[in-house]
């Protein structure tokens, strides 16, 4: 029967099984992915959610690894192959990466950012204060990752332990002063940061989304709040939303364990308050009200949503020491976030917006923030991803038919459904009476829109915000909600530009 292993146990033995192969130090990389192995490495069998890498192990070991890490009791045992077994393999692969990597995160300041809605926008904040401020920032995004030389498209919100720990390593050889990264409730439930210490944590708010894979809004919040608990310095701070009733019971969860900073709206009980709303349609500005200082801020970004995300990145670089002077000074300059609220204008005087609003509490924000700015009709077009949530389809229905004038539900990543079945599991949530068209092509989705819209009007086109592609059946179609507009605009001959 094998022997389970402590972690610093296993990491003695790659240690010394890494100097044996062919005396090359250098060869042993660790690996999840038995198609990935190459002579020498280390392969981690992960029970996944689709398939289990315990079943590839004898595909590994053809690939000559040298050392397989499981935690399953195997049938049987090759020759010349080290066998480490551990409790947990997901945990002992991320830890692995971040060794092999010089745990980067010791001497790279993290801000790490939690929540359902708001993340991608709170990381870029924090990036451009920090770099305004003349910190010099790193960014790990849905949208992309920067390491300080490469920009690189991101392939999902928070890259699994064996991209990320290579990237931290990278941003901290560029001299790096900190980076801003998002953590998915995917990547804390499967420990793709074990191990990681945060300078500083953020939740933005907590509402209904990745059901499907959580399976309740219970265990969705416990995934959240291991940021908190488990990767979190004991220096490091907690910035916590407590208008979002999830932020409320993380900050009493945490009040006699961490050093909490809470913010909320004028009534809210919070070390910080945010007072003096004022909503322009270009931009928002508001006062930050602490125990003994205040400061009053202004952004160029439109929305109530985006006073929340911009005091949470503000919270959390004035931990990093940056004064209401250089913060101010760093919001004077024009933040811009890809594919959230990016408005263009037609000549024939209605906006469009592109957003990238996929869950109801975001659509129903959003349409609210334009009501409020938009003279005649708001018209919302919109799908839901396929393979994904199936209970937030009918909300995200409602939500837009309450908010918005007419609907047009149309096709958001189908993957492997049917984009007609996921419409119908929308148009189910929409009440009788309600305005809504269907319109599966998001194209034609989008023209039709666009022809409908009068002077006056405004018109969202949600939920892929900065995605370049349309996913159906495996095969991801060149798909970019912007360009679609201006070419739409300009058939129509209304082509109008970007505002910035
Ligand atoms: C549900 C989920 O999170 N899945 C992720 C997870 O896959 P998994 O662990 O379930 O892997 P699996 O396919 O069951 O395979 C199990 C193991 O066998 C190995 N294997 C498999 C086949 C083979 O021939 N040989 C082999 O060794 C696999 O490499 C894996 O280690 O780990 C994989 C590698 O790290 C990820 O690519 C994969 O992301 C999939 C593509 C995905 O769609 N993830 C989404 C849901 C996600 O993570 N999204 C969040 C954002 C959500 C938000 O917007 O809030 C994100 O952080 O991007
Ligand atoms: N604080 C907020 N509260 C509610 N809605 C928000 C908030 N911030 C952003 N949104 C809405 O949610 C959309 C997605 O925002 P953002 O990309 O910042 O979220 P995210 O948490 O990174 O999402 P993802 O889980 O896809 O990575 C925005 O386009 C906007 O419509
Ligand atoms: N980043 C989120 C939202 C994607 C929204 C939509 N465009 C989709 O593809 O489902 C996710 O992975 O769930
Ligand atoms: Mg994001």
């Amino acid at each position: 029967m094998p022997v389970i292993l402590s972690f610093e146990r296993v990491l003695g033995e790659l240690l010394i099984a890494r100097r044996g192969f062919h005396g090359d130090s250098a060869r042993g990389r660790v690996v999840n992915d038995s198609r990935k192995v190459l002579p020498g490495d280390i392969f981690v069998a992960i029970p996944g959610t689709v398939s289990d890498g315990h079943n590839y192990i004898d595909a590994a070991i053809k690939a000559r690894a040298q050392v397989v890490i499981h935690q399953h009791p195997l049938s049987h045992y090759a020759p010349h192959t080290t066998y480490l077994m551990v409790t947990s393999t997901r945990l002992a692969y991320a830890r692995c990466c971040r060794e092999f990597n010089g745990c980067p995160d010791r001497e790279l300041p993290l801000f790490g950012v939690t929540g359902t809605n708001g993340k991608t926008t709170t990381v870029y904040m924090i990036e451009h204060l920090l770099r305004a401020g003349g910190r010099s920032c790193g960014l790990i995004s849905t949208v992309e990752t920067r390491d300080g030389k490469i920009v690189r498209p991101a392939d999902c919100t928070t890259p699994e332990a064996g991209v990320l720990f290579p990237l931290l390593a990278e941003m901290r050889r560029n001299r790096l002063a900190a980076a801003a990264m998002e953590l998915s409730s995917h990547a804390l439930d499967q420990g793709r940061v074990a191990g990681t210490v945060f300078r500083v944590a953020v939740f933005t708010n907590l509402s209904g989304d990745h059901l499907d894979y959580h399976r309740d809004m219970e265990h969705y919040y416990h995934a959240k709040k291991r940021l908190f608990t488990e990767q979190l310095s004991p220096k490091g701070a907690a910035v916590i939303n407590v208008d979002d009733r999830y932020g409320r019971r993380l900050a009493d969860e945490l009040a006699d364990t961490t050093r909490v900073i809470t913010f909320g709206s004028a009534d809210a009980e919070a070390k910080w308050r945010i007072t003096n709303v004022e909503l322009p349609e270009d931009g928002v500005r508001f006062r930050l009200e602490g125990r003994d200082e205040a400061f009053d801020v202004g952004s160029n970004l439109i929305g109530s949503h985006n006073i929340h995300n911009l005091t949470g990145a503000i919270l959390a670089v004035r931990e990093f020491g940056l004064t209401p002077e250089e913060i101010n000074r760093a919001l004077a300059v024009k933040i811009r976030v890809p594919g959230r609220l990016e408005r263009i204008n037609s000549r024939k005087g209605y906006a469009v917006y592109v957003d990238y609003a996929h869950t109801d509490d975001a659509l129903s924000n959003v349409l609210e923030i334009l009501r409020k700015i938009t003279p005649r009709r708001l018209i919302a077009v919109f799908g839901a991803g396929g393979d994904r949530d199936h209970l937030k389809r009918p909300r995200m229905g409602l939500a837009a038919a309450e908010k918005a004038d007419l609907v047009i539900l149309t096709s958001d990543n189908p993957r492997s459904e049917e984009p007609e079945a996921i419409i119908r599991e929308i148009a189910a949530g929409i009440p009788e009476g309600a305005a809504y068209e269907i319109e599966p092509d998001r194209f034609l989705a989008i023209r039709r829109a666009l022809e409908l819209a009068e002077p006056g009007d405004a018109v969202l086109i949600a939920g892929k915000g900065h995605e370049t592609y349309q996913e159906i059946k495996g095969v991801r179609h060149p798909f970019d909600d912007r360009k679609v507009v201006k070419t739409v605009l300009s058939s129509l001959g209304e082509r109008g530009e970007p505002q910035p």
